[in-house]
């Protein structure tokens, strides 16, 4: 039996899964320069986080770790990402939320800065792509929020987000993009969703601007 406070296989199947994941989103060229971060839900009190600053298209094992929802490293004395913060704060409020995903793309970084409070996505049929709409009818608000190296300040903004409604991921300014889901596959679908939609909203001002 392990002494560790989580089942070590399954921390094994989850690495493999982020690895996989997070390779095919650093050759899309959404993690520039050792950015963005990346974790999965291991069980009601752990997740397993990629390690700060680490080249996040060169993930091997050793990449990933285990903190618990206060932030502690547990198992290793890894340094978990400098943003662990926002990835445990969405654990403990939401038993269903089983990944979140965090990347800098070129159009999430654009779009957060051109963009001042909120992106409102309306008219698209891949509206779809987020859970619960069953319509491109609807319009879903991508929240942008100010940056800060103050983990804190950002979590407690975040927060606020969070009790006005349903999210499926938010922007910060200059920065990049949080998105999340009940698994790696909701979560990339999210994900993959906002990033194709703030393509076509920086498109479509480009196209207003020069008519
Ligand atoms: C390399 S600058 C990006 C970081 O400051 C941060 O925003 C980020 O996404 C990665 O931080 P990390 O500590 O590796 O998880
Ligand atoms: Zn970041």
């Amino acid at each position: 039996m392990s002494a560790l406070p989580y089942d070590p296989q399954r921390l094994h199947e989850l690495a493999g899964e982020l690895i996989a994941n997070v390779r095919e989103l650093a050759q899309l060229g959404w993690t520039p320069a050792t950015s963005s971060n990346f974790s999965s839900r291991l069980d009601e009190r752990h997740a397993a986080i990629t390690v700060s600053g680490r080249d996040k298209g060169r993930l091997v094992e050793d990449d990933i770790m285990v903190v618990d929802f206060d932030g502690r490293a547990v198992g290793s004395d890894h340094r978990p990402s400098a943003e662990t913060l926002l990835h445990t704060q969405l654990y403990r409020r939401f038993p269903d939320v089983g990944c979140i995903l965090h990347t800098h793309s070129h159009n999430q970084t654009v779009a957060s800065r051109i963009f001042s409070r909120s992106v409102r996505l309306k008219g698209y049929e891949l509206l779809k792509a987020f859970r619960g709409n069953e319509t491109h009818e609807a319009a879903i608000e991508l929240p942008v929020l100010p940056n800060s190296q103050d983990m804190p300040t950002l979590a407690a903004k975040v927060e606020g987000l969070l009790d006005r409604g349903p999210l499926w991921g938010y922007l910060i300014q200059g920065h990049g993009l949080y998105a999340w889901g009940r698994d790696m596959a909701e979560a990339r679908r999210h994900l993959d969703a906002f990033e194709f939609l703030l393509g076509c909203e920086l498109d479509l001002r480009r196209i207003t601007t020069v008519h």
